[in-house]
């Protein structure tokens, strides 16, 4: 049988039926703020999630999902590819290979479906790409529901600003199947009860057209880790197995997941027990990943004749196709508006309210169309890779790092094609340090999403994955003014305030910005460090649940080992020496000498009116909410001392830099490096064959 051209490249894994871990039972999802789950307020009743290898055959969920078989019919064949969050793209895109590969008839390569008999291998039977827009997770009326102590906080799940780009990335996905001849049903909804309509129709319509026939129905999407998507996908699946139960008929289904978010493939992670078995600390994980394992080749985009839609839909013969091509808000033809979604005029001002100073690239937009022309833009066109170690750490502008986030966040880009990149300019231009470290950083992306596989819903607890022991030693504070002080970046330390004011203002902050706010809240302030993942997740472009809550976890100190605390007017002086970020953000500032722009409650009074602002409560700029000359508690608790500059540590940066990355003789260049060179040193990848 002839493969299409994106499977022939390589290897891929998959895995069907995931073992569904055990969270809040599917009526809860679907009844009460389910988007709540995320942010349980029982981290201490948390038991481990059994484990489970990738790759294993048809789990017996799957199997228990299809109605036996009598005598074998020929089936009609369904096959929907559902794109979901994590994956919006066509190239590399295993999952949708997967979809392709079932809809010519191959079921039979890594699992056999019982009573399915194969279509005709040379013609496919057609897909129906699908996105819905799940309901619970937009607007601006979210309300956590994470116990007692947190009931006062309301925050949104994604802003209008990410809803945005999330808007515009669908969009070009449609308009990219449609230029190949398929098309893209977008839905509004709660996605069981979008897929449970569909199946039912489909199931309609073949059994009043030919009621010997059966359905054999293939639903595919991308393998998602993290509790509240495994839930969606359980509750899919119930959903599905309901629908299509019709009365005498003999309709069958296979729902499959396929990762396809890592360069690595966690089926050859070099641990025992695999991804169960990664390291808790970084280093050791990348050490042993570069020595033993390849990148995967990313696949082709499928071939146009591959993706094409079903006959019956695309000629609208069908019940099924009259639902698909209706107005509902399900069809070939919606695209929900942000008010649609649920957010406020307001909300919808500020998403498109553009900023001058955004560090993000001019006129950005989702969409893998835009995902590409970035890379190509910052690798190629700019030429850029081969200085990124230097700029890094920078805070102005869209260039002193790749901004590659948001697009990876909603996988309009693939890692594999970002690194494939990295390798061809290796070939094409220079290697060095640079070069490496663009695919060094996205190793840290892979560690983190292995991160959440292995450890499940202790990354969102306050515990963290260190656990109950170490939760123990701290005594967390929960101060409404304080953290709200931190949010509107009004602490009276100007880098965290110009860092929060960025993030409010452009959905963007840089990771050296990250580092030292996350640091702040959870070390300096003391508070719930959960409180600013929730801002960060509610605000952040690039939102990514692994990334987020792997780095906020470990800032925090959450996941065991030392407790890295970044000194912040130590950190501002480092990366942001003459001030001209501080100054950007916090325009208060602006005329304040280079020597106090860190430090302003230094200024006398005599100072500050010579340069024109007043420090202190009620007056032009805050004076600092915490005593910079206090030892943080929990440093005298764990430590014993004030901790120092920031060992690097969640993101592997060190090499500070002034000034934006422009002054090359800056002295402090080099300090934050000089504290771990371990994970500074250039290390190596490469692809598991030679890309072509
Ligand atoms: C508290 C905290 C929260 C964070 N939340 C997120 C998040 O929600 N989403 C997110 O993508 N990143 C997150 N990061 C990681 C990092 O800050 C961002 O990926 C980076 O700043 C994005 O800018 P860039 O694309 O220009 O990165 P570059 O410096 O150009 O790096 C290239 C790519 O490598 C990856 N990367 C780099 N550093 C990290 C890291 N520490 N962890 C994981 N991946 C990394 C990203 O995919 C990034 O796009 C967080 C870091 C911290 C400290």
């Amino acid at each position: 049988m002839s493969l299409p051209n994106c499977l022939r490249q390589r290897k891929f894994v998959f895995s069907i039926g995931s073992l569904l871990i055990s969270i809040k039972p599917i009526s809860s999802l679907l009844v009460t703020a389910p988007i709540s789950i995320r942010h349980s307020s029982q981290p201490d009743l948390f038991t481990r999630h059994p484990v489970r290898h990738f790759g294993t055959s048809l789990s017996s969920t799957a199997i228990n999902d299809m109605p036996n078989t009598n005598d074998n019919p020929t089936p009609g064949c369904l096959n929907i590819h559902w794109f979901r969050q994590t994956d919006l793209r066509l190239h590399d895109n295993p999952a949708l290979c997967r979809t392709v590969e079932l809809s010519r008839g191959n079921n039979t390569s890594k699992r056999s479906i019982p009573g399915a008999a194969a279509p005709n291998p040379t013609i496919p039977t057609g897909i129906v790409p699908l996105y819905i827009f799940d309901s619970r997770l937009y607007g601006s009326t979210v309300q956590f529901q994470s116990g007692e102590r947190l009931k006062h906080n309301t925050s949104i799940k994604v802003s209008a600003r990410r809803a945005q780009f999330l808007l515009e990335s669908i969009q070009d996905l449609r308009h990219h199947l449609e230029t190949r001849g398929s098309g893209l049903v977008v839905a509004l909804g709660e996605p069981e009860q979008i897929l449970g309509r569909i199946v039912a129709e489909a199931a309609k319509s073949i059994g009043r057209e030919n009621a010997a026939e059966a359905l054999m129905m293939n639903v595919v999407c991308q393998e998602e880790v993290c509790s509240e998507e495994l839930a969606v996908e359980k509750a899919v699946r119930a959903s599905i197995a309901k629908a299509i139960k019709q009365p005498g008929t003999n309709h069958k289904f296979n729902f499959e997941t396929v990762w396809g978010s890592t360069m690595y493939d966690p089926n050859e992670l070099p641990f025992d027990n695999g991804v169960y078995g990664i390291p808790d600390t970084f280093t050791p994980f990348r050490n042993k990943v570069e020595k033993n394992c390849d990148i995967g080749v990313p696949l082709d985009v499928p071939a146009d004749k591959d993706l094409a839609l079903p006959k019956d839909v695309k000629e609208k013969t069908s019940s099924l196709a009259t639902f698909l091509c209706g107005d509902s808000q399900c069809s070939l033809s919606y695209m929900p508006s942000l008010a649609d979604l649920g957010y406020s005029e307001e909300d919808i001002s500020e998403a498109s309210a553009v900023d001058s100073r955004s560090a993000l690239p001019e006129n950005y937009r989702g969409g893998e169309s835009f995902a590409l022309q970035r890379v190509k833009e910052y690798i190629w066109t700019k030429d850029l890779l081969k200085i990124y170690f230097d700029t890094r750490n920078g805070m102005i502008g869209s260039d002193y790092s790749t901004k590659f986030a948001p697009w990876l966040a909603l996988g309009n880009v693939s890692p594999r094609y970002i690194a494939r990149e990295c390798a061809k300019y290796e070939e094409q231009r220079v290697q060095n340090k640079s070069t490496y470290w663009v695919v060094f950083e996205l190793l840290w992306r892979d560690y983190f999403k292995f991160f959440a596989k292995k450890h499940g819903d202790r990354i969102f607890y306050l515990s963290g994955t260190a656990g109950y022991k170490a939760q123990s030693k701290r005594k967390w504070g929960m101060d409404p003014k304080l953290i709200q002080a931190w949010r509107d970046g009004m602490t009276g330390y100007p880098l965290v305030d110009a860092n929060m004011r960025e993030l409010k203002a452009t959905g963007f902050m840089s990771n050296r910005g990250r580092q030292n706010v996350a640091s702040f809240l959870a070390i300096d302030m003391n508070m719930d460090w959960r409180y600013g993942a929730w801002h960060f997740e509610e605000l952040l472009l690039d939102y990514d649940v692994h990334s987020n809550w792997g780095n906020w976890c470990s800032a925090a100190g959450m996941t065991g080992g030392r407790l890295n605390r970044f000194n912040i007017v130590k950190q501002s002086k480092d990366y942001d020496f003459g001030g001209e970020y501080v100054r950007l953000w916090c325009p208060e500032l602006k005329n304040v000498p280079d020597r106090y722009v860190h430090s302003p409650w230094e200024m006398s009074e005599a100072v500050m009116k010579e340069c024109g602002v007043k420090i202190g409560p009620g007056r032009d700029y805050p004076s600092p909410i915490v005593d910079p000359s206090a030892t943080p508690r929990v440093m005298m608790n764990d430590n014993g001392g004030r901790g120092g500059g920031g060992r690097e540590k969640g993101g592997g940066r060190g090499g500070g830099r002034s000034n934006n990355g422009r002054d090359n003789s800056n002295p402090n260049r080099g300090r934050g490096q000089r504290q771990d060179m371990k994970s500074l040193k250039t290390g190596s990848y490469r692809f598991d064959s030679k890309y072509v």
